[in-house]
């Protein structure tokens, strides 16, 4: 596997998490010399690439890769807000601006200073902020919301999205002229299904990555397993095959993973290529959360554990959080427990990202 190594590793304890990153095939290893080309100058990055193909993971390289690693990345979904509220966490507001304002604001242009602003799902971006960002890029200053002063900014610009902005200008949701400012280098990821090299490593990552979270030895990938990886389609890309590695080595025996230790959403139907060795792999068993949660804990008491109760709680905040659709408000309902306790607990567990917002 291609391990990356990085200008300072003490400072992207956060932002990379000290990952090996995966860039075994050929495409990949051609997107990766784009990025070492790329992240050292200070031009606007567009990220283009469907959901869970790793967008924040390179905007993050570039930031990481480029002079401004030692100042903030911060990541900012602009699907995540509404039409009023968006402008006001870009570029922040003036006491009295709007009902609420009740103290000043910087947006995260100025607090992003000297650093890097990834700004997720840009095609989401409502027309009026368009219009403010396209301001901001060409003037390289911001006017916070109910004020008439320009500051001035110093921010590298890494923008990504999931849908075809080209689509997005051609139907007019999206500005043309916003489109060619922030397409100044483009790097195009892949679906995993179409980097078929790369599921070997990611695979071994991801094995290593819980392993360690779960506090058990890393289990050995039998063939069979790894045949049915290479042959499913990767609908929810990298992120679904994270879910079902970790899914996997929660229910795993033995010290192995086999084929029917894989569960596969019912969206990414396996293909009918060649069979595998060893004849056809039987489709595996749909698993409930809570099914998840009883074997894993089953197995947790099955064998002596170094730090059982750490390893109980980890099983239950995660399995909490996976129930509640991902939702922070609802696992904190659930498990009956504050929803700075359930963030904290989760971030700690790197299920989660270490503050609200993605500001690191
Ligand atoms: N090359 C890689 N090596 C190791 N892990 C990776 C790699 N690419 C992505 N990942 C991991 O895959 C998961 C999904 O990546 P990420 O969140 O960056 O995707 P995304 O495209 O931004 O998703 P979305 O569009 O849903 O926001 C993350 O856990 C990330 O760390």
């Amino acid at each position: 596997m291609e391990v990356l190594s990085l200008p300072n590793p003490a400072h992207h304890a956060i932002s990379i998490r000290a990952k090996a990153l995966a860039f075994e095939d050929a495409a990949s290893k051609v997107l990766l010399e784009r990025i070492r080309l790329i992240a050292p100058s200070d031009a606007t990055v567009l990220v283009t690439g469907e959901s869970g193909t790793g967008k924040e993971l390179i905007a993050r390289l570039v930031h990481s890769l480029s002079e401004r690693a030692e100042r903030p990345f911060i990541a900012v979904n602009c699907g995540a807000f509404s039409e009023t509220l968006i402008e006001s966490e870009l570029f922040g507001h003036e006491r009295g601006a709007f009902t609420g304002a009740l103290e000043s604001r910087a947006g995260w242009f100025e607090a992003a200073s000297g650093g890097t602003l990834f700004l997720d799902e840009v095609g989401d971006l409502p027309p009026a902020a368009q219009v403010k960002l396209l301001r901001v890029v060409q003037e390289r200053e911001v006017v916070r919301v109910g004020s008439r002063k320009p500051v001035k900014i110093d921010v590298r610009l890494v923008a990504a999205t999931n849908v075809r902005l080209e689509e997005a200008v051609r139907a007019g949701h999206f500005r043309e002229d916003l489109y060619y400012r922030l397409n100044v280098a483009k790097l195009v990821l892949l679906p995993l299904r179409e980097r078929a090299d790369d599921i070997a490593p990611l695979t071994r990552h991801f094995i290593d990555l819980y392993s360690k979270r779960l506090r058990i030895a890393a289990p050995v990938l039998e063939a069979e397993a790894l045949l049915r990886l290479k042959r499913y389609s990767w609908p929810g890309n990298i992120r679904e095959l994270e879910n079902v590695i970790h899914h996997a080595l929660l229910i795993s025996r033995g010290g192995k993973v086999t084929a029917t230790d894989l569960h596969f959403s019912s969206l990414g139907e396996l293909s009918s290529g060649s069979a595998p060795a060893g004849g056809a792999v039987a489709p595996a068993a749909a698993s409930t959360p809570q099914q998840a949660l009883r074997e894993a804990l089953l197995r947790l008491f099955d064998e002596p554990h170094p730090d059982l109760w750490q390893a109980i709680e980890g099983e239950v905040f995660a399995s909490a959080y996976e129930y509640s659709g991902h939702n922070q408000l609802q696992t904190s309902r659930l498990l009956n427990l504050s929803r700075n306790i359930v963030r904290a607990r989760l971030a700690d567990l790197g299920i989660i990202k270490g503050s609200a917002g993605g500001a690191l």
